[in-house]
């Protein structure tokens, strides 16, 4: 523990720290935190190999992970087994169903983009803080499938509830931290280890979260369910032996909230940060949307295959702002041999994607330069990409994800030029460190391109 902390004040990062002492040790790092065992996988095969081998797909039962489930393994994020599969089942079939991944997703990431667009051409040409922009049209989206509704830009409470998430994902980080290591701590210096802050953020997303799964079962017409809360309800009432409980639908919508906000916005602002620190970058999509979409209407989802520059300047983000930069931890269900090493049952794994990203075996790793993605005006889909995790635990919001960067980023730059304020310093691509990593506060002023 001592060691962590004194090179967290060098590395200032935890992944900076692993990787350090991946460098020295190997790429399968043994870590020991009183009865916690931590191992740090790094290197492209390694990473194929964990997520791909069935023996690692369990979640950590680490005080952390369960204290946001009434201490239990629910929900898909942080559980496993039989509940983990039926649940992650269950909960894809009635996403479909609602229009995840279909036209009705595209048509409800174009208003939202719409919406954002009109936001920005109402305080155009001053600064503003970009970094909470997204939240709101993102929870909106997945929001509308899951719960049917859909929130204000300027709606207090969800504008509340967004910080409270951003907050929660602060507090922590991937490994555990103190709460999972010495979870007594709680009963002694609850406030200094985050624990009060930590329970009272999820006290609040879990208020949330039941008034408006009590909404539903209010207002329920059994014959005609209109999101993935009526879905699960109505399974309950008809399959009440093999349904799953309230107390897992409350999770559902959790994992959903969490895992679909923090993400995608700390992606889309790294993007958008990268893109007012190279000019170059900016106009070169800037050029690619006029020529392919023009003036005359909005960016489409059908454009994603004419526009390479721009998936490549996702990808490029993608790749050095890798905000999950260890993904979500895995754990080892039984012993099991990992290259040279045992790895025992109960095992948590952490998977150094940032550093997979972003280290010497890439050209200039520091350097934004989508070009790296491009050959002969094709894009290269590279394998070495492994933003959203493989195998079983692969993200289910991948399609999702890079559908809302594409529209958001062409739906903005089509309109606006971005730019640092005058007398602002150029943002920094230094992230801020927690559960997934995020970019530290700046301004942007959206100019409009034409009048
Ligand atoms: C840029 C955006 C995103 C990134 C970088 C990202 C990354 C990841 C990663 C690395 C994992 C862990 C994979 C593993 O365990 O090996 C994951 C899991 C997950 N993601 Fe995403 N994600 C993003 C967006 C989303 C969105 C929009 C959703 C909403 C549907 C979502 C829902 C989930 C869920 C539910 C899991 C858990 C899957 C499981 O454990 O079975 N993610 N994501």
């Amino acid at each position: 523990m001592l060691s962590v902390y004194i090179d967290l004040k060098k590395h200032k990062y935890h992944h900076k720290v692993w990787q350090s002492w991946s460098r020295i040790y190997g790429n399968i790092l043994g870590l020991k935190f009183g009865l916690i065992r931590i191992v740090v996988v790094s290197g492209r095969e390694l990473i194929r190999e964990v997520s791909t081998r069935e023996v690692f797909d369990s979640r950590p039962d680490g005080f952390l992970y369960t204290m946001r489930s009434f201490g239990k393994k629910l929900g898909i994020v942080f559980s496993d087994g039989p509940v983990w599969n039926t649940t992650r089942r269950v909960l894809l079939k009635y996403l479909k169903h609602f229009g995840y991944g279909t036209r009705s997703m595209e048509v409800f990431i174009a208003e939202e983009c719409r919406d954002l667009v009109m936001l920005r051409i109402s305080d155009a040409g001053t600064p503003v803080f970009v970094n909470q922009m997204f939240h709101i049209p993102i929870t909106n989206i997945l929001w509308r499938i899951v719960a049917g509704k859909r929130y204000s830009l300027n709606d207090k409470r969800l504008v509340r509830l967004c910080e409270l998430v951003t907050r929660l994902f602060r507090l922590s980080n991937m490994s555990g931290g103190v709460l999972t290591i010495l979870p007594f701590l709680r009963h002694i210096i609850p406030d200094l280890i985050g624990f009060t802050e930590i329970k009272s953020v999820h006290n609040k997303l879990h208020e949330f979260i039941l008034e408006t799964i009590k909404e539903h079962r209010d207002s329920i017409d059994i014959n005609n369910p209109r999101d993935v809360i009526d879905a699960f309800l109505i399974e309950m009432i008809e399959h009440k032996a093999t349904a799953i409980t309230e107390e897992e639908l409350q999770i559902v919508c959790l994992d959903m909230l969490e895992a679909g906000m923090e993400t995608v916005t700390n992606t889309a602002i790294f993007m958008l940060l990268h893109l007012v620190r190279n000019e170059k970058v900016q106009k070169r999509l800037q050029t690619e949307i006029d020529n392919v979409v023009g003036l005359s209407r909005t960016p489409s989802l059908d454009d994603r295959p004419n526009m390479v520059y721009t998936e490549a300047v996702l990808l490029e983000t993608l790749r050095i702002s890798s905000v999950a930069a260890v993904g979500i931890p895995h754990m080892a269900r039984e012993d099991a041999r990992l290259g040279d090493y045992l790895i025992p049952k109960g095992t948590y794994i952490l998977l150094a994607i940032h550093d997979l990203h972003n280290s010497n075996d890439w050209e200039d790793p520091d350097i934004f330069r989508p070009e790296r993605f491009l050959k002969e005006g094709s894009l290269i889909q590279d394998d070495k990409i492994l933003a959203f995790g493989l195998g079983r635990r692969r993200c289910i919001g991948e399609g999702l994800a890079k559908s809302e960067l594409f529209m958001f980023m062409t739906h903005l730059l089509q309109k606006f030029t971005l730019k640092v304020p005058d007398g602002d310093p150029m943002p920094s691509t230094d992230p801020i460190d927690g559960i997934t990593l995020s970019a530290k506060p700046f301004r942007v002023i959206f100019e409009p391109r034409f009048k």
